[in-house]
Protein backbone atom coordinates (compact mmCIF):
# COMPACT_ATOMS: atom_id res chain seq x y z
CA UNK A 1 0.00 0.00 0.00
CA UNK A 2 1.33 3.53 -0.57
CA UNK A 3 2.72 5.81 1.80
CA UNK A 4 1.73 9.26 1.70
CA UNK A 5 3.21 11.77 4.69
CA UNK A 6 0.16 14.96 5.13
CA UNK A 7 2.46 18.17 6.45
CA UNK A 8 0.65 20.67 7.83
CA UNK A 9 -1.13 22.53 10.94
CA UNK A 10 -4.13 20.50 12.71
CA UNK A 11 -7.46 22.03 12.62
CA UNK A 12 -9.72 20.45 15.95
CA UNK A 13 -12.95 19.95 13.95
CA UNK A 14 -10.81 18.33 10.95
CA UNK A 15 -12.76 20.10 8.40
CA UNK A 16 -9.34 21.26 6.89
CA UNK A 17 -5.95 21.02 7.81
CA UNK A 18 -3.84 17.64 8.71
CA UNK A 19 -6.21 16.19 10.30
CA UNK A 20 -8.36 16.23 7.36
CA UNK A 21 -6.03 15.13 4.94
CA UNK A 22 -5.32 12.18 7.43
CA UNK A 23 -8.61 11.10 6.54
CA UNK A 24 -8.81 12.03 3.20
CA UNK A 25 -5.77 9.82 2.47
CA UNK A 26 -6.98 6.59 4.11
CA UNK A 27 -10.12 7.05 2.33
CA UNK A 28 -7.96 7.08 -1.05
CA UNK A 29 -6.66 4.04 0.12
CA UNK A 30 -3.29 4.63 0.86
CA UNK A 31 -1.34 4.67 4.61
CA UNK A 32 -1.18 8.02 5.97
CA UNK A 33 1.46 8.90 7.87
CA UNK A 34 1.94 12.65 9.14
CA UNK A 35 4.29 15.52 9.77
CA UNK A 36 2.80 18.54 12.51
CA UNK A 37 4.01 21.62 11.62
CA UNK A 38 1.91 23.60 13.60
CA UNK A 39 -1.33 23.68 15.68
CA UNK A 40 -4.78 25.75 15.11
CA UNK A 41 -7.60 26.25 17.13
CA UNK A 42 -10.63 27.43 14.78
CA UNK A 43 -14.10 27.01 14.64
CA UNK A 44 -16.42 27.26 11.70
CA UNK A 45 -16.19 31.47 12.32
CA UNK A 46 -12.37 31.90 13.16
CA UNK A 47 -8.77 31.28 13.70
CA UNK A 48 -8.69 31.42 17.85
CA UNK A 49 -5.22 30.86 18.00
CA UNK A 50 -2.50 29.75 15.62
CA UNK A 51 1.28 28.14 16.99
CA UNK A 52 4.00 26.96 14.76
CA UNK A 53 5.60 23.87 16.22
CA UNK A 54 9.80 24.54 16.57
CA UNK A 55 12.42 23.96 13.22
CA UNK A 56 13.66 20.72 15.54
CA UNK A 57 10.39 19.16 15.84
CA UNK A 58 9.44 19.50 12.82
CA UNK A 59 12.94 18.30 11.59
CA UNK A 60 12.73 15.38 14.10
CA UNK A 61 9.05 14.31 12.65
CA UNK A 62 11.07 14.13 9.23
CA UNK A 63 13.70 11.86 10.73
CA UNK A 64 10.97 9.65 12.12
CA UNK A 65 9.50 9.19 8.44
CA UNK A 66 12.90 7.69 6.27
CA UNK A 67 12.06 4.32 6.86
CA UNK A 68 8.67 4.68 5.87
CA UNK A 69 8.83 4.19 2.39
CA UNK A 70 6.91 7.64 2.26
CA UNK A 71 5.93 7.88 -2.00
CA UNK A 72 4.07 11.33 -1.83
CA UNK A 73 3.66 14.44 0.44
CA UNK A 74 0.93 16.77 0.78
CA UNK A 75 2.11 20.24 2.21
CA UNK A 76 -0.98 22.85 3.54
CA UNK A 77 -0.95 25.18 5.96
CA UNK A 78 2.18 26.48 7.97
CA UNK A 79 2.46 28.87 10.28
CA UNK A 80 5.80 30.92 10.32
CA UNK A 81 9.05 31.13 8.50
CA UNK A 82 10.21 29.08 10.67
CA UNK A 83 7.58 26.20 10.44
CA UNK A 84 8.54 26.74 6.22
CA UNK A 85 12.25 26.42 6.41
CA UNK A 86 11.90 23.34 8.65
CA UNK A 87 9.47 21.44 5.86
CA UNK A 88 11.77 22.51 3.00
CA UNK A 89 14.75 21.06 5.01
CA UNK A 90 12.96 17.90 6.18
CA UNK A 91 11.74 17.22 2.36
CA UNK A 92 15.13 17.70 0.86
CA UNK A 93 16.08 14.05 2.36
CA UNK A 94 13.16 12.63 -0.16
CA UNK A 95 14.89 13.20 -3.07
CA UNK A 96 12.61 11.80 -6.24
CA UNK A 97 9.36 11.77 -3.88
CA UNK A 98 6.64 13.98 -5.54
CA UNK A 99 5.33 16.72 -3.24
CA UNK A 100 1.80 18.57 -3.71
CA UNK A 101 2.28 22.00 -1.71
CA UNK A 102 -1.19 23.64 -1.18
CA UNK A 103 0.33 27.24 -0.26
CA UNK A 104 -2.91 27.97 2.51
CA UNK A 105 -2.77 31.60 3.09
CA UNK A 106 -6.52 31.97 5.18
CA UNK A 107 -9.24 30.15 6.42
CA UNK A 108 -12.46 31.00 4.68
CA UNK A 109 -13.93 32.76 7.27
CA UNK A 110 -11.11 35.44 6.66
CA UNK A 111 -8.76 34.87 9.51
CA UNK A 112 -5.07 34.93 8.09
CA UNK A 113 -3.03 31.33 8.51
CA UNK A 114 0.05 33.13 7.36
CA UNK A 115 1.58 36.66 8.05
CA UNK A 116 3.56 38.47 5.04
CA UNK A 117 7.50 36.88 6.01
CA UNK A 118 5.66 33.39 5.84
CA UNK A 119 4.16 34.15 2.39
CA UNK A 120 7.89 35.36 1.48
CA UNK A 121 9.00 31.88 2.90
CA UNK A 122 6.70 30.13 1.29
CA UNK A 123 7.55 31.82 -2.09
CA UNK A 124 11.16 31.54 -1.91
CA UNK A 125 12.02 28.68 -0.17
CA UNK A 126 8.99 25.97 -0.64
CA UNK A 127 7.69 26.69 -3.61
CA UNK A 128 10.96 25.48 -5.38
CA UNK A 129 10.13 22.17 -3.73
CA UNK A 130 6.66 21.56 -5.09
CA UNK A 131 6.25 18.86 -8.10
CA UNK A 132 2.92 20.81 -8.05
CA UNK A 133 1.78 23.74 -6.23
CA UNK A 134 -2.25 24.13 -5.77
CA UNK A 135 -2.74 27.87 -4.93
CA UNK A 136 -6.43 29.38 -5.23
CA UNK A 137 -6.67 33.16 -6.82
CA UNK A 138 -5.40 35.00 -3.58
CA UNK A 139 -2.95 32.76 -2.66
CA UNK A 140 -2.11 33.04 -6.31
CA UNK A 141 -2.17 37.06 -6.27
CA UNK A 142 -0.29 36.92 -3.07
CA UNK A 143 2.37 34.91 -4.00
CA UNK A 144 3.06 36.82 -7.33
CA UNK A 145 2.39 40.15 -5.42
CA UNK A 146 -0.23 40.89 -8.02
CA UNK A 147 -4.26 40.53 -8.85
CA UNK A 148 -5.26 37.15 -10.14
CA UNK A 149 -8.97 37.40 -10.83
CA UNK A 150 -10.48 35.76 -14.01
CA UNK A 151 -8.92 32.80 -16.04
CA UNK A 152 -6.88 35.26 -18.31
CA UNK A 153 -5.09 36.36 -15.29
CA UNK A 154 -4.56 32.56 -14.32
CA UNK A 155 -3.22 31.65 -17.56
CA UNK A 156 -0.58 34.09 -16.85
CA UNK A 157 0.33 32.96 -13.15
CA UNK A 158 0.59 29.60 -13.56
CA UNK A 159 4.08 29.91 -15.68
CA UNK A 160 4.61 32.40 -13.70
CA UNK A 161 4.79 30.04 -10.83
CA UNK A 162 6.32 27.50 -12.52
CA UNK A 163 9.13 30.26 -13.48
CA UNK A 164 10.03 30.25 -9.66
CA UNK A 165 10.62 26.50 -9.37
CA UNK A 166 7.78 24.51 -8.86
CA UNK A 167 7.58 21.51 -11.54
CA UNK A 168 4.21 22.49 -12.14
CA UNK A 169 1.37 24.67 -10.85
CA UNK A 170 -2.59 24.32 -10.98
CA UNK A 171 -4.09 27.74 -10.26
CA UNK A 172 -7.75 26.70 -8.37
CA UNK A 173 -10.63 29.24 -9.75
CA UNK A 174 -13.07 27.37 -7.65
CA UNK A 175 -13.99 30.68 -6.45
CA UNK A 176 -14.84 32.59 -9.93
CA UNK A 177 -18.57 32.35 -11.37
CA UNK A 178 -19.68 29.52 -13.91
CA UNK A 179 -18.20 26.13 -14.01
CA UNK A 180 -15.19 25.46 -12.04
CA UNK A 181 -12.07 25.92 -14.08
CA UNK A 182 -8.52 25.26 -12.84
CA UNK A 183 -5.68 26.39 -15.02
CA UNK A 184 -2.07 24.07 -14.91
CA UNK A 185 1.05 24.81 -16.23
CA UNK A 186 4.09 22.18 -16.64
CA UNK A 187 6.39 21.06 -19.16
CA UNK A 188 3.76 19.70 -21.71
CA UNK A 189 2.13 23.67 -21.66
CA UNK A 190 -0.94 25.26 -20.07
CA UNK A 191 -3.87 24.00 -20.06
CA UNK A 192 -7.27 23.89 -18.17
CA UNK A 193 -9.38 21.62 -16.39
CA UNK A 194 -13.40 22.64 -16.23
CA UNK A 195 -15.96 21.02 -13.93
CA UNK A 196 -19.67 21.80 -13.92
CA UNK A 197 -20.18 24.06 -10.81
CA UNK A 198 -22.18 22.95 -7.87
CA UNK A 199 -24.64 24.36 -6.44
CA UNK A 200 -23.09 24.33 -2.77
CA UNK A 201 -20.23 25.32 -0.64
CA UNK A 202 -17.41 23.15 1.09
CA UNK A 203 -14.89 23.68 3.57
CA UNK A 204 -11.86 21.92 2.92
CA UNK A 205 -11.99 21.73 -0.80
CA UNK A 206 -8.45 22.72 -1.19
CA UNK A 207 -6.96 20.09 1.36
CA UNK A 208 -9.64 17.67 -0.73
CA UNK A 209 -8.14 18.32 -3.88
CA UNK A 210 -4.57 18.43 -3.13
CA UNK A 211 -4.48 15.10 -0.64
CA UNK A 212 -6.27 13.54 -3.04
CA UNK A 213 -3.75 14.10 -6.23
CA UNK A 214 -0.71 13.37 -3.91
CA UNK A 215 -2.43 10.28 -2.55
CA UNK A 216 -2.68 9.63 -7.15
CA UNK A 217 0.73 10.78 -7.41
CA UNK A 218 2.11 8.09 -4.89
CA UNK A 219 -0.24 5.40 -6.45
CA UNK A 220 1.74 6.22 -10.18
CA UNK A 221 -0.89 8.39 -11.84
CA UNK A 222 0.21 10.30 -14.26
CA UNK A 223 -0.66 14.49 -13.31
CA UNK A 224 -3.53 14.28 -15.33
CA UNK A 225 -4.99 11.41 -14.75
CA UNK A 226 -4.50 13.20 -10.88
CA UNK A 227 -6.30 15.60 -11.33
CA UNK A 228 -9.03 14.36 -13.41
CA UNK A 229 -9.81 12.14 -10.21
CA UNK A 230 -9.10 14.52 -7.52
CA UNK A 231 -12.15 16.88 -9.48
CA UNK A 232 -14.57 13.72 -9.22
CA UNK A 233 -13.76 13.19 -5.63
CA UNK A 234 -14.10 17.24 -4.98
CA UNK A 235 -17.23 17.34 -6.49
CA UNK A 236 -18.78 14.13 -4.92
CA UNK A 237 -17.97 16.14 -1.76
CA UNK A 238 -19.56 19.18 -2.63
CA UNK A 239 -23.27 17.37 -3.36
CA UNK A 240 -23.28 15.39 -0.33
CA UNK A 241 -21.74 17.39 2.26
CA UNK A 242 -23.19 17.06 5.56
CA UNK A 243 -23.14 19.69 8.39
CA UNK A 244 -21.08 19.33 11.18
CA UNK A 245 -20.26 22.23 13.73
CA UNK A 246 -21.76 24.97 12.32
CA UNK A 247 -20.65 24.58 8.50
CA UNK A 248 -21.14 22.09 5.16
CA UNK A 249 -17.86 19.64 5.29
CA UNK A 250 -17.19 16.76 3.45
CA UNK A 251 -18.79 13.26 3.98
CA UNK A 252 -15.10 11.53 4.75
CA UNK A 253 -16.30 10.29 8.07
CA UNK A 254 -19.66 9.16 7.57
N1 LIG B 1 -18.86 24.73 -6.56
C1 LIG B 1 -17.92 23.97 -7.11
N2 LIG B 1 -18.24 22.99 -7.98
C2 LIG B 1 -17.29 22.19 -8.52
N3 LIG B 1 -15.96 22.32 -8.24
C3 LIG B 1 -15.59 23.27 -7.38
C4 LIG B 1 -16.52 24.16 -6.77
N4 LIG B 1 -15.86 25.02 -5.93
C5 LIG B 1 -14.56 24.68 -6.03
N5 LIG B 1 -14.38 23.66 -6.90
C6 LIG B 1 -13.12 22.99 -7.21
O1 LIG B 1 -12.59 22.61 -5.95
C7 LIG B 1 -11.17 22.75 -5.94
C8 LIG B 1 -10.78 23.71 -4.83
O2 LIG B 1 -10.97 25.02 -5.32
P1 LIG B 1 -11.09 26.32 -4.43
O3 LIG B 1 -10.90 27.47 -5.37
O4 LIG B 1 -12.36 26.26 -3.65
O5 LIG B 1 -9.85 26.13 -3.47
P2 LIG B 1 -9.53 26.74 -2.05
O6 LIG B 1 -9.99 28.16 -2.00
O7 LIG B 1 -8.11 26.48 -1.78
O8 LIG B 1 -10.40 25.86 -1.10
P3 LIG B 1 -10.63 26.08 0.48
O9 LIG B 1 -12.10 26.44 0.58
O10 LIG B 1 -10.33 24.77 1.10
O11 LIG B 1 -9.72 27.17 0.94
C9 LIG B 1 -10.81 23.22 -7.34
O12 LIG B 1 -10.46 22.12 -8.15
C10 LIG B 1 -12.07 23.90 -7.84
O13 LIG B 1 -12.15 23.93 -9.24
C1 LIG C 1 -5.09 24.25 9.24
C2 LIG C 1 -5.97 24.72 8.13
N1 LIG C 1 -5.71 24.35 6.86
C3 LIG C 1 -6.50 24.77 5.85
C4 LIG C 1 -7.58 25.60 6.09
C5 LIG C 1 -8.42 26.09 4.92
O1 LIG C 1 -9.70 25.52 4.95
P1 LIG C 1 -11.00 26.44 4.82
O2 LIG C 1 -10.82 27.27 3.56
O3 LIG C 1 -12.15 25.49 4.73
O4 LIG C 1 -11.06 27.34 6.04
C6 LIG C 1 -7.83 25.98 7.42
N2 LIG C 1 -8.86 26.79 7.75
N3 LIG C 1 -7.00 25.53 8.42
Amino acid sequence: MPVVAAVGTTHPLAFAGVTFAMQVLAREGVRPVCVIAGVSAQDARSVLRRTPLDAATIAAQFDALREAGVGAFHVGALLSTDAVRAVAAGLAAFAGVPVVVDPVLAATGGDPLADDATVAALRDVLLPCATLLTPNLDEAGALLERSVRDLDAMRDAAPALRARGARAVLVKGGHLAGDAIDVVSDDAGVRTFRTPRIANVLRGTGDLLAATIAASLASGATLDDAIVHAHTRVADAIAHGVLFAGTRVAPETR
